[in-house]
């Protein structure tokens, strides 16, 4: 087995992704010598402890962080500010402090100001997840194969980069590293658009309760589920998400809703054509998804 990465791991927040780092740091043994899991809850820290995934549960994150060579925020983003107070006075000299929150311009800003000389800083956003959250939702398999974005501000120590990075093929993750505003623009298409969009058309179906509650969960085939899956995800993680890549968001939003009066358009005036060269293109683009995972 190589060496840990990590002498100690500090995961602030322990629901989907911080159980999984967790789960695998303690199946794996090669990325840290112990871990310490934070919750803000003793409720869910009673949880890690009944599943066994931590060396220590601790409820105050200022605790959790002592002597912690790496530390992990792993809440919703719009935690983030008020935990880097928290801890920015009790983190050891040469600390890494990383994250995997979904935003990451709102993190720099967030986080960044409270953390002092010495230690590193390397934000990083795993591209996985599910709609479930909580500690019993983490599985060792949720990022392998993978992309985990780092984005390092400027000047950011080589060596702790290298070291995040360790981290995450470890976990079975391709790592790529971007500009922080790049990723913001990125994800807000890929990911918190999608969701705006799953959140909103399952808000239309269940406003047109009257007529069509019982349809909608009578005849729902694959397509609407699609849609309930992602929209079953936590709120205030998404909540945090939305409001801090607000500009993003709103940008392609702007554009999506161009789009789709321009499909509106052409279904109004049966332009038959249009309407089937959109269809052709989403099956490309799925279908290049496919070659691209196969690949
Ligand atoms: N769920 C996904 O698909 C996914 C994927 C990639 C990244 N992320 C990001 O990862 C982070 C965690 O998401 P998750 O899905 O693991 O969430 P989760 O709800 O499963 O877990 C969140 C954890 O944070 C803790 N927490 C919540 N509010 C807190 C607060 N105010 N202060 C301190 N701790 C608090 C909770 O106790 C819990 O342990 C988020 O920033 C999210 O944007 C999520
Ligand atoms: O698979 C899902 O359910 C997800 O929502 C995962 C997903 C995504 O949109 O792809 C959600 C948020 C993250 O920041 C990264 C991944």
């Amino acid at each position: 087995m190589a060496e840990p990465i990590f002498d100690r791991l500090a995961l602030i927040g322990i629901g989907l992704i911080g159980s999984s780092v967790a789960r695998i740091a303690r199946a794996q043994g090669d990325i840290a010598r112990f871990v310490v899991a934070n919750a803000r809850t003793e409720a869910t820290l009673a949880r890690v402890a009944e599943l066994g995934i931590a060396d220590l549960c601790e409820i105050d994150p200022a605790r959790a962080v002592e002597g912690a060579d790496c530390v992990m925020l792993c809440a919703p983003v719009g935690a983030y500010a008020a935990l880097a107070a928290a801890i920015g006075p009790h983190l050891a000299p040469g600390a890494i402090v990383t994250d995997v929150g979904s935003t990451k311009q709102s993190v720099i800003r967030d986080v960044g100001p409270h953390l002092p000389e010495g230690v590193h800083f390397v934000p990083g956003h795993p591209m996985a997840g599910t709609e479930f959250s909580g500690p019993d939702a983490g599985f060792v398999e949720l990022f392998q194969g993978r992309w985990c974005l780092l984005t390092p501000p400027p000047g950011t120590d080589t060596d702790a980069v290298a070291r995040v990075q360790s981290l995450w093929e470890r976990c079975g993750a391709m790592v790529g590293v971007m500009d922080p505003a790049h990723h913001d623009r990125v994800v807000a298409i890929v990911s918190h658009l999608p969701h705006l969009i799953a959140f909103t058309i399952c808000g239309t179906a269940d406003d047109l309760a009257d007529e069509t509650r019982q349809e909608v969960l009578q005849f729902a085939a694959s397509g609407f589920r699609d849609f309930t899956r992602i929209a079953a995800s936590d709120p205030v993680m998404w909540r945090d998400v939305f409001l801090n890549n607000r500009e993003a968001l709103l940008e392609m939003l702007a554009r999506f809703t161009e789009d789709a009066q321009a499909m509106a358009r052409a279904v109004r005036w049966g332009d038959a054509a249009y309407i089937e060269d959109k269809v052709l293109r989403g099956r490309k683009i799925r279908q290049a998804l496919i070659d691209l995972h196969q690949a």
